[in-house]
């Protein structure tokens, strides 16, 4: 395929290299007023390649890419911010070109570059609406909706001061010129967020009995209809779902849509399920947004539509739910929480929610957070609502989140009390292809470190790719740093892994497996070889920032070595290595699995924790050491075990038999495989009567050719075992259709 970009002479040619060259965020690309500004200035070295610019005259360059259409996914592949920035330097560049600023939570407000401030609404106004994200650099003028990097800010402030102009039209940063395809999709996307829209039915639409029927299937019995209305909440009926919708810009325009469908499961339970459009990575919205008040200085976030309703009905408080509950708080979503002097996080009645919200709360600005403890009277806001509480009352009872140094018993007596009510969530999320592990290790929690061996070559980074593939199909927000292997070796394991079959066989199906494998929560660190530990520990702590990563692989150690002085001892190198890795894991709440090689060993003698190489440091600080295990047997020579050789959370140690499957490169067992077949029939069985919402968009005429985001999301989770709740949360993804022609037998990840 290829891709067209007209660009202008002087300014294509430099613009392009310069990206390449210096890495600067593909997707933003500088209008030519801009580049010409920068390349007769010539002192920017982002832009100064004048020996590749034949000056002036207007062109067209048609630029290969490549001749298979891949996705353009800025976002899975996470760079090395080239300059890490602090909010020191931020301040100290704003200063220097005399740019006025105030200093707010997570943001710092500056008067907006790009507005005209002598003339309409703005005239004579010092209008703060440029937010500057502390951390990244990102800004966003939220009345043009101009956004862009540190870099990208940088550039126009050096413009506006070469040119003494006051402001910047909107217009000067352009998109990265879209491709066919791209364009194609989001079309489609358009298209069918407005088909949805349109055909979903206003609740005053449906007849007493439809409304009691519906509120009854989604537990929303509480939620008024008036409530409904405000909120704009419509219900599709093709796939008996809620819609909610997300009107965002100046003009409060529709950008997508959310639906929640209900289903039966197997034991007769209701489990819910959730699908966006446009696609849950940019599904950007704050549902409850456009209803919030420019003067309100309260809000209470919440992780799902519904419990946002509950709350706004049941207090009058703003509130505002996080596009993907608690899987993540979006950078992207943080000026539009600036004006709150108090976020009160309420994010569901769960262990998970308790945890995403102290991490949350961090990138909110800890002082003006405080949050609202799970436990037995405090559920999530629905149910609170369905119990008769008083919402307002725990909302006002929520503890702050800034915690105090020293703290005594009666401070912790609540969550030791959590710890003790809620032991199989404190245990951590458990693997799906592992019954082993969670019966050793109780499952994968967050902040810990996990040291993990085994001899050369027995197979550490195909064990550990689908250990953690099973989480990070889990919702568990995954970042691999594979140093020894490269990334497209290492995708296509885990592809591999995930569609458990050669698909070097059935490459008619690559596509299908692709797709939903792209809607993984996964990310790549783009180093290879030898590295250094600061490089790796900022990338580490940018994407946590980013993604919210709770799982970050280092394969492995030994090449955060060699970059270093060489002229300090190895081992007291490694266990400065494994100090800052330790240090991170427990700062950031990210768990961190670290490969190591062990010393040389005996061929025949079984490893130990002893045999990991350098001194004790590494089992010391490591909260669970695991080792495969490799029996050098004639009759069967692939026979591995693992053993989990220590275990901080509750001590228990053992070992089990791995059985590795060659065409897939997974070492779940056979009779695991039987058993997921069977139920993946069972709730297609039970799934017949209330039609998935794949099927039945199909049916409706909704579902378009080429699947979207609307169905993708949930299939990458379509071997769980629907979750059953009362309520709708903790269940999503619990169960979808799939549509895709399959040989029989065929096994679902
Ligand atoms: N249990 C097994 N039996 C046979 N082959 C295996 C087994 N596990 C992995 N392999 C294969 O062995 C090769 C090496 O595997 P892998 O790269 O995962 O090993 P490693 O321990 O990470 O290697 P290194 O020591 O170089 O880091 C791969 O081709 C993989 O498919």
């Amino acid at each position: 395929m290829w891709r067209c970009l007209f660009l202008e002479g002087t300014a294509c040619l430099s613009q392009v290299a310069a990206r390449s060259a210096h890495k600067l965020p593909p997707q933003r690309c500088f209008s030519s007023f801009l580049i010409t500004t920068l390349l007769t200035k010539r002192h920017s070295p982002r832009f100064a390649i004048p020996s590749l610019c034949p000056t002036g005259q207007l062109q067209a360059m048609t630029l290969p890419i490549c001749c298979r259409s891949y996705k353009r996914d800025t976002k899975s592949i996470l760079e090395f911010p080239v300059d890490p920035i602090t909010v020191a330097d931020i301040k100290h560049y704003l200063r220097s070109k005399a740019v006025p600023f105030n200093d707010g939570y997570s943001c710092l407000h500056a008067p907006s570059i790009f507005l005209d401030s002598t003339v309409g609404v703005h005239a004579g106004k010092e209008n703060f609406t440029m937010f500057i994200d502390k951390t990244t650099g990102q800004f966003l003028c939220k009345e043009s909706l101009v956004e862009g990097s540190w870099e990208d800010l940088q550039d126009c402030l050096e413009v506006m001061q070469k040119e003494e102009q006051a402001f910047l039209s909107p217009h000067v940063l352009l998109g990265y010129p879209e491709s066919l395809e791209e364009q194609e999709e989001k079309e489609q996307e358009f298209q069918e967020v407005q088909r949805i829209w349109s055909s979903a039915v206003p609740f005053s639409d449906l007849s007493q009995e439809e409304v009691h029927l519906v509120k009854t299937m989604f537990q929303i019995g509480k939620i008024s209809n008036a409530t409904l209305k405000k909120f704009g909440v419509r219900f599709f009926k093709p796939t008996k779902a809620l819609v909610f919708p997300w009107f965002g810009g100046k003009d409060c325009s529709l950008h997508g849509v959310k639906l929640l469908s209900a289903q039966r499961t197997e034991n007769g339970v209701v489990a819910y399920t959730e699908a966006t459009v446009p696609r849950a990575s940019t599904y950007n919205n704050l549902f409850g947004l456009p209803l919030v008040g420019r003067m309100d200085t309260e809000v209470v976030l919440t992780g799902q539509e519904v419990d946002t309703m509950a709350v706004s009905q049941a207090t009058g408080l703003p509130s505002v739910a996080l596009p993907r509950g608690v899987n993540a708080l979006p950078p992207a979503l943080l000026p539009y929480l600036e004006q709150f002097k108090r976020v009160t996080l309420w994010l569901g009645g769960d262990m998970r929610s308790w945890e995403a919200s102290k991490i949350f709360s961090r990138k909110l600005g800890l002082k003006r957070c405080s949050l609202v403890r799970p436990g037995e009277f405090q559920p999530c806001p629905l149910e609170a609502l369905v119990q008769g509480r008083n919402l307002a009352r725990i909302v006002k009872a929520s503890i702050p989140a800034a915690h105090r140094s020293i703290v005594s018993f009666r401070q912790l007596r609540e969550d030791v009390y959590g710890e003790l009510a809620n032991t199989e969530q404190v245990a951590g999320v458990k693997w799906s292809r592992f019954p082993e592990l969670n019966r050793i290790m109780k499952g994968h929690r967050k902040g810990e470190l996990t040291v993990f061996t085994g001899p050369t070559g027995s197979g550490k980074t195909t064990f550990i790719s689908e250990f953690a593939l099973d989480l990070c199909m889990q919702g568990v927000n995954t970042m691999w740093g594979s140093f020894e292997i490269n990334n497209v070796r290492l995708a296509k394991i885990m592809l591999t892994q995930f569609a458990m079959q050669r698909l070097e066989d059935n490459l008619e199906e690559y596509d299908w497996w692709a797709d939903r494998f792209e809607d993984l929560p996964l990310y790549f660190m783009t180093f290879h070889g030898q590295q250094n530990i600061k490089a790796v520990l900022d990338t580490m702590q940018h994407a946590v920032y980013l993604y919210d990563i709770s799982h970050v692989i280092i394969d492995n150690l030994q090449f955060m070595m060699g970059q270093e002085n060489l002229s300090v001892d190895k081992f007291a190198l490694q266990d400065h290595i494994i100090g800052a890795f330790r240090k991170f894991s427990t700062e950031s709440g990210c768990h961190l699995t670290l490969i190591i090689h062990p010393r040389k060993e005996e061929d025949d003698r079984e490893l130990q924790t002893a045999s990991i190489f350098g001194t004790a440091k590494a089992s010391q600080e490591a909260d669970n050491v695991l080792i495969l295990q490799e029996k050098k047997l004639v009759t069967c020579p692939g026979r591995r075990s693992l053993q989990v050789a220590k275990n901080r959370f509750d001590g228990d140690v053992g070992i089990f038999p791995l059985e590795f499957n060659k065409s897939s490169l997974t070492f779940s067992t056979l009779e695991k495989g039987k058993q997921k077949l069977r139920k993946v029939k069972g709730d297609k069985v039970e799934g017949a009567e209330n039609e998935t919402l794949r099927d039945t968009l199909k049916k409706a005429g909704t579902a378009v050719k080429k699947e979207t985001a609307i169905t993708k999301e949930k299939l990458v989770k379509l071997d769980r075992p629907a979750k059953a709740t009362k309520t709708p949360r903790a269940s999503k993804g619990a169960a979808a259709g799939k549509d895709k022609p399959e040989p029989e037998g065929k096994k679902q990840p």
